[in-house]
């Protein structure tokens, strides 16, 4: 299947017979499952691609966050290439789908199952609820590096190929607090940190093993969601360095979500890419940041 993504990979679908699932609003997400919508977008995304399959026509994904921000981009973009979605959140008003939080076990698997019974197999997860609240680091490692960790392993009883799955790629959510510190933010950038490390400790254990499930990280710098709101409020001990954090936003600039969205769409339909650490930056108008792909140092050969 040919593909290429807005940035010159996107897919190249035949016009006949092509339905696209959009969702620009996620209450159009309500009935994905008996609505086959085809709107302006998706004709405007014909029009540009015009020649082949939609890249991920038939998989079956789950999105963790999905009601929102980020996942819900994510979300928009799985549907628009082809993909089934179950959106996987919390809270009151915001439940779509299935109502998990990601600190429970108990709702994660019970998500999945569902998701698995209700498609008929999991391809894709993308692990990507979390919060900023440096005054609850606690509750902070919880959803965002324990809560990635149980979404991972308790995918893996579906996905893997070695227990009857037929692999497929997860996904998880970091920050660019992965890769570097973000001084205001020492316990959001440890827990990042970790997502980066166990992302890059698990694809290489399935490459070892055999799961055939490939493991990518996604590190994007400043986003416009709710969790970059009120940030003097979420720094708790560390609202001092408010001041210094704006310096790094305005270094850096703020991305749109969508941008996060095709780059996670890279990482979820370049089956070359495992174990991939993407760091997501805005481009200045001197054409500087970008997309770039993180070396580490090796040091077994
Ligand atoms: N906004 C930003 O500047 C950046 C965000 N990120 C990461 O992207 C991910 C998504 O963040 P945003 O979209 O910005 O945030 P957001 O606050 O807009 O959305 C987060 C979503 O996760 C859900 N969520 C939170 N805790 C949950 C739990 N325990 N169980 C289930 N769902 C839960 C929320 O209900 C919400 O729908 C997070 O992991 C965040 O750390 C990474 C880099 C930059
Ligand atoms: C406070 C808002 C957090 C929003 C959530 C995020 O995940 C955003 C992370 C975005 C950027 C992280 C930047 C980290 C940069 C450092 O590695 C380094 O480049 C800055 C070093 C600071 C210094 O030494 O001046």
């Amino acid at each position: 299947m040919l593909y290429q993504t807005p940035s010159g990979k996107v897919p190249l679908p035949t016009k006949q017979g092509h339905i696209f699932f959009t969702c620009t609003d996620i209450e159009c997400c309500r009935d994905w499952r008996t609505t086959e919508i085809r709107d302006p977008t998706a004709e405007v995304l014909l029009s540009q691609y015009p020649t082949a399959e939609m890249a991920l026509n038939g998989k079956n994904a789950v999105v963790t966050g999905a009601v929102m921000g980020i996942g819900k981009a994510i979300t928009e973009i799985l549907l628009q290439n082809g993909a089934k979605v179950a959106l996987l959140d919390y809270g009151e008003d915001k439940v779509f789908f299935m109502n998990c939080d990601v600190e429970s076990e108990e709702d994660i698997k019970a998500g999945l199952k569902k998701a698995a019974e209700t498609f008929g197999g999991i391809d894709i997860l993308c692990n990507n609820a979390g919060i900023l609240n440096e005054g609850l680091w606690e509750k902070m490692v919880s959803i965002n590096l324990m809560g990635i960790i149980k979404g991972s392993y308790l995918a893996l009883e579906h996905m893997n190929k070695l227990t009857g799955g037929r692999g497929g790629v997860i996904v998880n959510t970091a920050s660019m607090a992965g890769i570097g510190p973000l001084p205001s933010c020492p316990v959001y950038t440890a827990v990042k940190h970790g997502v980066v490390g166990f992302t890059r400790a698990m694809a290489a254990a399935s490459t070892l093993s055999g799961y055939g499930i490939r493991f990518n990280v996604l590190c994007p710098a400043f986003v416009q969601t709710d969790l970059f709101s009120n940030i003097p409020k979420k720094l708790g001990r560390f609202s001092e360095l408010c001041l210094e954090t704006q310096q790094l936003v305005e270094h850096f600039g703020v991305l749109d979500v969508s941008e996060v969205a095709e780059a996670l769409l890279e990482l979820v339909t370049d089956e070359t890419k495992n174990g991939q650490v993407l760091l997501v930056l805005p481009t200045d108008e001197d054409g500087k940041g970008g997309n770039s792909y993180i070396s580490f140092p090796t040091y077994v050969q």
